[in-house]
């Protein structure tokens, strides 16, 4: 059985105020059998230790060298160091923002995991690619290029997040998601193998919230989310979790 994972993704949100949040988040996080991930900014990470309880932390991004002159970068040791466990690599808006190419990404990923951080790689696709029935043709790509070969089911999580939906209110039809979500499974056991293929984790991310979130956990191949803006507050992201751990059971 793979463990859930609610994850949030805190983006360019949140100063040391923010972190009063985590204590209730913490306590949804104890109930259940899910595992809760938040991804704060990195300046926060050192001093969201002890607020997080049995909530993980981690990165939103790390450089692809273990250090050297990259003025304003942070490598995934530091991520560590600081006191994160994973770190999100190729979200669409490091794509677009900063061109990161799914062969730096891979790359990344594999700074990544010389740091023993988990890699939570992020793919999906544009609204046009989606309107022009393009999106599996896209995933497969991005899955074949950005994630390195030395993936397993303890080191990897995948993000299916559809460009158009982050923070639109947009999300596809779970028939959609799980369409999605099943050939990313199906892509991961033909490269990585049964074994390892069945063991990675499969998130789905874009507009998520409490009001969606049951009928997303319970698609074919959806292990949990990964969640924006409503990852910010508690209240908004407790029911979240809340809906994950009910769909373990
Ligand atoms: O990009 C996302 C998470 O990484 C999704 O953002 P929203 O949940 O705000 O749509």
């Amino acid at each position: 059985m793979r463990t859930k994972l609610a994850a949030g993704n805190w983006k360019m949100n949140g100063t040391r105020a923010a972190l009063e949040e985590l204590s209730a988040m913490a306590t949804a996080a104890d109930k259940g059998t899910a595992e809760v991930l938040i991804c704060p900014p990195a300046t926060l990470i050192a001093s969201a230790v002890e607020q997080a309880g049995p909530i993980a932390l981690g990165g939103q991004d790390c450089h692809d060298q273990p250090k050297g002159a990259h003025t304003g970068d942070l490598s995934a040791k530091m991520l560590a160091d600081a006191g994160a466990t994973y770190v999100i690599l190729g979200h669409s808006e490091r794509r677009t923002d900063h061109e990161e190419t799914d062969a730096l990404i891979r790359n990344k990923c594999r700074a990544a995991w010389s740091a023993g951080l988990k890699a939570v790689v992020c793919v999906g696709e544009t609204l046009d690619e989606f309107e022009a029935s393009n999106t599996l043709d896209i995933i497969g790509g991005q899955l074949a290029s950005s994630i390195p070969d030395e993936a397993t089911g303890h080191n990897l999580v995948v993000a299916y997040e559809p460009v158009w939906a982050i923070g639109t209110g947009k999300v596809p039809t779970v028939q959609q998601i799980g369409e999605v979500h099943d050939f990313i499974r199906s892509r991961l056991e033909r490269r990585f193998g049964a074994g390892v293929g069945r063991s990675v984790r499969l998130l789905y991310g874009g507009s998520v919230k409490a009001a969606n979130a049951e009928e997303i956990f319970l698609t074919s191949n959806v292990d949990g989310a990964l969640v924006g803006g409503a990852s910010l507050k508690a209240e908004d992201f407790v029911p979240i979790i809340d809906a994950l751990n009910k769909s373990a059971q």
